[in-house]
Formats: C-alpha cells, sequence, structure tokens
C-alpha cells in the first residue's frame, strides 16, 4: 500500500492521470475502471488535459463502477450522465468501449450477470475509486457481509443524506444502486483510491490500519498488493504518524 498527501485536490488529480496514463501507455489494450462522485472530478480535468496532448484512448475500454436504480442515461444525475459531462465528451479520441451498469434495465438480476460477464472478460488493470463517508466503495455499503458480484443494492441512510447535495431534494435521491462487488474491485490489477476533505479522514483512517472488516468496505483493500491511496492533508489527517509518507 502506498499513500500520496497532496496538498490541493488539483495537484492529486494530475497524479492520478498521470497514473491512468501510464496504464495507456503501457498496456495493449489497457482497462480502467471508473468512478464518480465529485472527488474524483480533478483527476477527469487532469485526464482531459493529456487528452488534448495527444493521449490516444482508442483502444482503451472503460467499465464504471455503479449506476442508480431508475435513472435513464439521460438523467442529469445519473452517472452515465456524470461519465459523459465530466470526461466523455471532451475527449478528442473517445475510448474504443464504454460501459455504465444500466440502472433502468427491465431485468436487473439479468443486467447484472452480464456486467460480471463483461468484467470477467475485460480484466481491469486500474480501478480508480472513491469512498464513501462510511467507508464505501462503489456502491458496497457497510454490512455484516459483502456480495462479492455485481449486485442492486439498498443504499444507506447515511449515502442518501451524503449524496442529497447532487439533488433537488433528498427524496429524489434513489434508494438503490447497481453496483460491481468487492471481487471485480479486489481482482484489478491496480486500484487507486482518491479522497478529499476532513468528512472522509475517519473512513480512510479505520480504512488504512483498521481491521479488515465488512463494515467499513474499504479496509478489504488492505488484501490487495498493488494499492495508492491518494489523499489531501485534510482527509489524512486522522493516519496514524507513522503511516504519514515522509
Ligand atoms: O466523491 P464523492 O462525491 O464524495 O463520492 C464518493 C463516493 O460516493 C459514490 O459516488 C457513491 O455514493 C461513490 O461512487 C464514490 O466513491
Amino acid at each position: 500500500m502506498r499513500i500520496r498527501v497532496f496538498e490541493s485536490p488539483k495537484d492529486a488529480g494530475i497524479y492520478v492521470a498521470t497514473l491512468m496514463e501510464q496504464v495507456i501507455l503501457h498496456v495493449e489494450r489497457p482497462v480502467l475502471g471508473l468512478a464518480t462522485g465529485s472527488t474524483v472530478i480533478p483527476c477527469y480535468q487532469a485526464f482531459r488535459s493529456l487528452a488534448d496532448c495527444g493521449l490516444d484512448l482508442s483502444r482503451t475500454v472503460t467499465i464504471n463502477l455503479d449506476e442508480y436504480v431508475g435513472l435513464s442515461a439521460d438523467h442529469a444525475q445519473s452517472y452515465h450522465y456524470f461519465m459523459r459531462e465530466n470526461l466523455f465528451q471532451h475527449l478528442p479520441t473517445k475510448p474504443e468501449e464504454s460501459h455504465v451498469p444500466n440502472g433502468v434495465a427491465a431485468n436487473l438480476e439479468e443486467e447484472c450477470k452480464r456486467y460480471d460477464a463483461l468484467i470477467q472478460s475485460h480484466p481491469i488493470d486500474l480501478q480508480l475509486l472513491g469512498i464513501g463517508v462510511n467507508g464505501h466503495i462503489g456502491f458496497n455499503e457497510p454490512s455484516h457481509s459483502l456480495l462479492s458480484r455485481t449486485h442492486v443494492v439498498s443504499l444507506s441512510e447515511e449515502t442518501i443524506q451524503s449524496n442529497a447535495r447532487f439533488f433537488d431534494t433528498v427524496k429524489n435521491v434513489p434508494h438503490q444502486a447497481v453496483t460491481m462487488g468487492v471481487q471485480a474491485i479486489l481482482q484489478a490489477k491496480q486500484i487507486v483510491l482518491v479522497a478529499f476533505g476532513k468528512n472522509k479522514a475517519k473512513a480512510v483512517a479505520e480504512s488504512v490500519s483498521g481491521s479488515v472488516q465488512t463494515n467499513v468496505p474499504a479496509s478489504m483493500l488492505q488484501l490487495h498488493r498493488d494499492v495508492t491511496w491518494v489523499l489531501d492533508k485534510e482527509s489524512a489527517s486522522l493516519l496514524p504518524g507513522e503511516l504519514w509518507p515522509h
């Protein structure tokens, strides 16, 4: 596990974008696992600059972590829409394929199976993650057990309240989502988790230095051999001193 602490989200975003670039430059048919949320926006902004400077994405496949159940791709709060607005529409060369779970599939169980098959046939080289204030990754919420496969999850009250900032009213926040399971996340060759702000500090500290437990889903990342935590000073503020990078 590596921990990098940056002065600003902008600096952190540039670092993450270069990690993504390295994969694209060195893997024959790169597969990037992508995330949504306010945290990854500086990463995508920096990545767009690299793409503007000629980074070729035409062999790259992208696979997103999750989508709200009931929001179609043209809904402004759907993760399809987020990806288009914050990344895809700005890229001069489009990825060869881009995948986001379909939250309005008539049969969500079939959709989850389809998504798992897709992940298995496209092993992820680099998985980008944010983290919920409760330690969730993707939408794998804290629980006494975690599901390994893509599944429909009921969002916790904490997540609904936290994500209400993106909706007109908390009543409009969907209560369910389709999310990749922890297996797909842990199968990625490399994982980069990004967290900014004081409100993520507790989840970061518990995930990095607490015990591995399903009640803190991001603590599962301790089981992976290639994880980089990309933090700012606030999100790193509760880490034990010995874990602070020198
Ligand atoms: O970056 P934000 O907006 O705090 O969101 C963090 C996490 O929340 C989610 O958007 C889902 O709630 C995750 O996909 C993300 O990792």
